[in-house]
């Protein structure tokens, strides 16, 4: 918000997507008008109280933000988002698919090429064309993320009695990859896992917990930072593909051809892209589920949680 109004009186529309079962409230909101501090956020995101998801899209015109004004002329909209509990976060992977998908669905957008503003820089969006009668979310969408960065430092993830080094890979947010022997390892995980040092990560990683299924074909569980586990994370395959790739000694910088890795998660399938300047692409669908209203009560500024 930028300092326009504190308070709802009337009710706010919102939609609920996902995107390979990433699932997230959208709150269209061009002109930067709605108040959404943590305590909102988390009350919107609560699976019993509110609406549900791992996390809020928040879309506003870049231009009607301060953290997007610079990026206007490059990138009309700006993918405000934000976890569960109401962190902020650099970047969402299926996130931003599904945020081109409201795009497209409210008629900003047709598919194409489109440029969305993120906290971790502007991204190019290929909203594939559907096919004559296939319905309105049907067709991937591709997202070009930019380039993984592999932190030297490394954390060591441990779950109960099972301790795991980790490849450090940052999409613009940070994950640390652990290659497992079984998904189940990694247990319920219904706390986060602790990391060691946890110096390296002030501010929280989210975890990737990886086996093999096949040549460049892995599948993977994730503990995102301030959602906890989730049925996909986009950046986390990102991040997984490219420690994979490391792993089994392929670098598409050196080799100068492009590798795709398959990445299996709880609620679907990305295919992951590493072309030779670095550039890593994620390819997977994003579909909107539904659209209503939001109850004032639950915009209201107060950490009262609702009964
Ligand atoms: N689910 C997202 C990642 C969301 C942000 C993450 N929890 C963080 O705090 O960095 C994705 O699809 O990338």
């Amino acid at each position: 918000m930028d300092g326009v109004s504190t308070s709802q009186t009337s009710a706010v529309p919102f939609l609920k997507g996902h995107g390979t079962e990433n699932d997230f409230v959208i709150v269209p909101d061009p002109d930067n008008v709605i108040d959404l501090p943590a305590s909102v956020v988390g009350r919107l995101c609560d699976r019993r109280a509110g609406i549900g998801g791992d996390g809020l899209l928040h879309v506003v015109r870049s231009a009607a933000h301060p953290e997007a004004r610079a990026m206007a002329d490059e990138a009309a909209w700006f993918m405000d988002y934000r976890n569960a509990d109401g962190s902020i976060a650099e970047m969402c992977g299926n996130g931003v698919r599904v945020f081109a998908r409201y795009l497209q669905r409210a008629g900003h957008v047709e598919s194409g090429d489109l440029a969305v503003a993120t906290r971790g820089g502007v991204k190019t969006v290929h909203i594939a064309k559907a096919a004559p009668d296939s319905g309105a979310d049907a067709g991937d969408i591709t997202v070009s993320m930019g380039r993984a960065a592999l932190p030297g430092q490394t954390v060591t993830v441990t779950v109960q009695e099972h301790s795991w080094p980790t490849q450090n890979v940052n999409m613009g947010n940070p994950h640390a990859v652990a290659f497992v022997e079984h998904l189940d390892d990694a247990g319920n995980l219904y706390a986060e896992p602790s990391f060691s040092p946890a110096a390296v990560y002030p501010d929280g990683v989210n975890i990737e917990f990886v086996v093999d299924r096949g040549e460049r074909h892995v599948a993977m569980r994730v503990h995102e930072r301030g959602s906890g586990e989730t049925r996909s994370c986009g950046t986390g395959a990102c991040a997984v593909a490219v420690a994979a790739a490391r792993r089994d000694g392929i670098d598409p910088a050196a080799t100068g051809v492009p590798v795709t890795y398959t990445v299996d998660l709880p609620g679907g399938r990305l295919m992951i892209t590493e072309r030779p300047d670095g550039e890593v692409e994620m390819t997977g669908p994003a579909v909107i589920v539904a659209e209503g209203y939001i109850e004032p009560a639950l915009l209201a500024q107060t950490e009262t949680p609702l009964g």
